[in-house]
């Protein structure tokens, strides 16, 4: 019953397209971000599976039934926006209460739902409080809170960790997560976040510019991004991708970069596909997965970050930059040259002219 399926989902506001032809299948009890930068249409999506937009054209599933014309208010949806939307003149206890109140239930049974929810959310000390008197972040956990006491099968929250501060969003995914665990609803989750994305999600969607451009769990789309832009816009620092051309080499088929030199032969399950390809191409690889080595690409450091443990260096500079993450200092300065050489493992090659994946034939 609480699977979702989009069909053929458009939408148009005039002129503008801000949902092209979007199909994605979220199932029973699965926890779905949709992820994507600003204005790609994770909120329009959002809000058309909660019924506060139409459609222009295709459908919207919840199991078998279609929701064309059902109400907002009966279609069994829980929503959390980014801005708390709590009453300030009541109390936490109050504003938990109020929906289960609203549909008439006992108040043996309210008492035991608000207390059990405040102590997931970790409320309970603060149940007296009136609202007017929270910071921000525990304004938003008590309108999760008020949503989730209506354990509704659906559970929309549209980037609702956006004004909270840094720590709190991390206590937050952790907690929302076990929500989910709890309550085994199905989650849609809108996020520019990738991190959150990451972290939270059983499977990601991955859009821009209104276009689903994958969908995936979070380790498909970081190791098998269906284009340059997933590529990109998963992980941090994303993938390096390096422009160049296919070129045979007595070691097998290798990309010729240009200045930085050629590449190491390319791993033999995606060498037949690229040569078949016949294209320019983008070399990529994860910063994570380079190792500083004799043999590699040779390449200028133009700046070191340390962020506690971790060091990211930067390598050459503009189209031929790239980012090397490692879990220790391996005493690279800026100005010095260093030799890198990425795991085989995590080379993928893209299609300069199309930007997607040649994957393995
Ligand atoms: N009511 C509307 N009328 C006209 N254009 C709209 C309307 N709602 C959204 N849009 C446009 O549709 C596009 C997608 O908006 P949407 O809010 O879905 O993006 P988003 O991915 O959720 O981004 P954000 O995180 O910035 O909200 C944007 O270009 C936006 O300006």
């Amino acid at each position: 019953m609480s699977a979702i399926h989009l069909q053929n989902l458009v939408k148009k506001f005039g002129d503008f397209t801000a949902l092209k032809t979007m199909d994605l299948a979220i199932a029973d009890g699965e926890f779905m971000a949709l992820l994507g930068p600003s204005g790609c249409g994770k909120s329009t999506t959002m809000n058309m599976i909660a019924g506060m937009e139409e459609p222009t054209s295709g459908k919207i599933l919840f199991g078998e039934r279609d929701m064309e014309g059902v109400p907002m208010g009966r279609r069994g949806v829980g929503f959390v926006f980014q801005n708390y939307a709590i009453f300030t003149h009541m109390t936490v206890r109050q504003n938990l209460a109020y929906g289960p109140r609203m549909r008439g239930a006992a108040k043996a049974e309210i008492d035991r739902r608000v207390g059990a929810i405040a102590e997931m959310l970790q409320l309970t000390p603060l149940l007296d409080r009136k609202a007017d008197r929270l910071s921000v972040n525990i304004l938003q956990r008590v309108a999760i809170g008020r949503s989730a006491i209506m354990e509704p099968a659906i559970f929309l929250l549209d980037e609702p960790l956006s004004n909270v501060d840094a720590a709190f969003r991390a206590v937050m995914r952790t907690e929302l997560k076990q929500l989910q665990r709890q309550f085994k609803q199905t989650m849609v989750y809108v996020t520019h976040d990738q991190l959150e994305a990451m972290t939270m999600a059983d499977r990601i969607a991955v859009m821009d510019h209104g276009v689903l451009q994958q969908v995936g769990t979070p380790f498909e789309v970081y190791n098998n991004p269906a284009n340059v832009f997933v590529a990109r816009f998963i992980g941090s620092p994303g993938m390096n991708l390096l422009k160049g051309r296919p070129a045979e080499s007595d070691r097998g088929l290798v990309v010729d970069l240009g200045p930085l030199g050629v590449t190491p032969p390319l791993p033999d399950a995606i060498a037949p596909a690229v040569r078949a390809a016949r294209a320019d191409v983008l070399y990529g690889f994860r910063p994570e997965q380079v190792a500083v080595s004799d043999r590699g690409l040779s390449m200028p450091v133009s700046f070191v970050e340390r962020i506690g443990a971790r060091t990211i260096v930067h390598l050459g500079e503009s189209e031929s930059a790239v980012k090397a993450v490692f879990e220790n200092d391996v005493g690279l300065a800026i100005g010095q040259t260093a030799i890198v050489a990425p795991a085989e493992s995590s080379v993928r090659v893209f299609d300069a002219a199309t930007g997607q994946a040649i994957k393995a034939g």
